[in-house]
């Protein structure tokens, strides 16, 4: 079988792209997707999303993990997607697609995809930690030096730790660069290992900045593979809505692969 793909990333995180709207992708071959993301064997992708027809929406993005497994929200990949959409004539610049997550709108302005991404009631406290589910779940860290922190190590100590061990989370390193700036690092479940930058992460990461650290929206987010900006708004009961992810989204190159 020939599978004609294309290959897209977001700030550095990568992912494996196919127009599935003929529903002709065979996925629920969990093995095919981990060998289309092998960095070695196949393509090589931090996960692989198929963009599909929906009666409901102008399409569906559905992202699965590296490991071959369905994945939860992608933000990085779902900015992926919009600018896939808009490359495939799907839409123009604005979207309104569904995700693992439900609902999301999109919009393509300067270069740049704005993605709204689901409100976020609660945010619960670990310690001096935070967890919170920003359509994937998210363990938020401060660190006082995130550049020289062995992030796979702390990492999967937490994805492995008691509480998560079954279902797993991601894990995000955060340190503070300004008043309105952080940088964050991520080690990705589904991927097992640190990406160069996550969505949802992200997200997580600048809410728990704005509530614990009190930053003002819109924060700056560096991340290994760039630079994106969260935009929210916080309530007084801790909750935050009108959440927004920007950031670049790219096509990186095109091609066809024999499996
Ligand atoms: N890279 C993604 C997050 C994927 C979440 C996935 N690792 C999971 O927990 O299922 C992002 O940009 O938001």
């Amino acid at each position: 079988m020939v599978i004609s793909f294309y290959k897209y990333q977001g700030t550095g995180n990568d992912f494996v792209m196919i127009d599935n709207r003929k529903l002709t992708f065979p996925a629920q071959d969990e093995a095919l997707v981990k060998h289309l993301c092998d960095r070695r064997m196949g393509i090589g992708a931090d996960g692989l999303i198929l963009l599909q027809d929906h009666p409901d929406y102008d399409f569906e993005m559905v992202y699965y993990n590296a490991d071959g497994r369905v994945g939860s929200m992608c933000g990085n990949g779902a900015r992926c997607t919009v600018r896939f959409a808009k490359q495939l004539g799907v839409i123009e610049d604005v979207a309104c697609f569904l995700a693992a997550d439900g609902e999301h709108q999109a919009s393509v302005e300067r270069g740049l995809i704005q993605l709204k991404m689901n409100d976020v009631k609660t945010v619960e406290r670990i310690g001096e930690d935070s967890y919170l589910n920003t359509g994937s779940p998210h363990y938020v860290r401060f660190v006082e030096d995130v550049e020289h922190l062995d992030v796979y190590e702390e990492g999967r100590a937490i994805r492995y730790n008691e509480r998560f061990r079954e279902v797993g989370t991601n894990a995000n390193f955060v340190q503070r660069l300004g008043d309105d700036e952080i940088y964050v690092r991520t080690y990705e479940r589904g991927v097992e290992d640190e990406t160069l930058s996550c969505g949802t992460g992200v997200t997580a990461a600048a809410l728990v900045a704005g509530g614990l650290k009190d930053m003002q929206s819109p924060v700056k987010v560096k991340v290994p593979g760039g630079e994106l900006e969260v935009a929210f708004e916080r309530s007084s009961d801790g909750s935050f809505k009108y959440i927004y992810l920007i950031g670049p989204a790219k096509l990186v190159f095109t091609g066809s692969i024999t499996v």
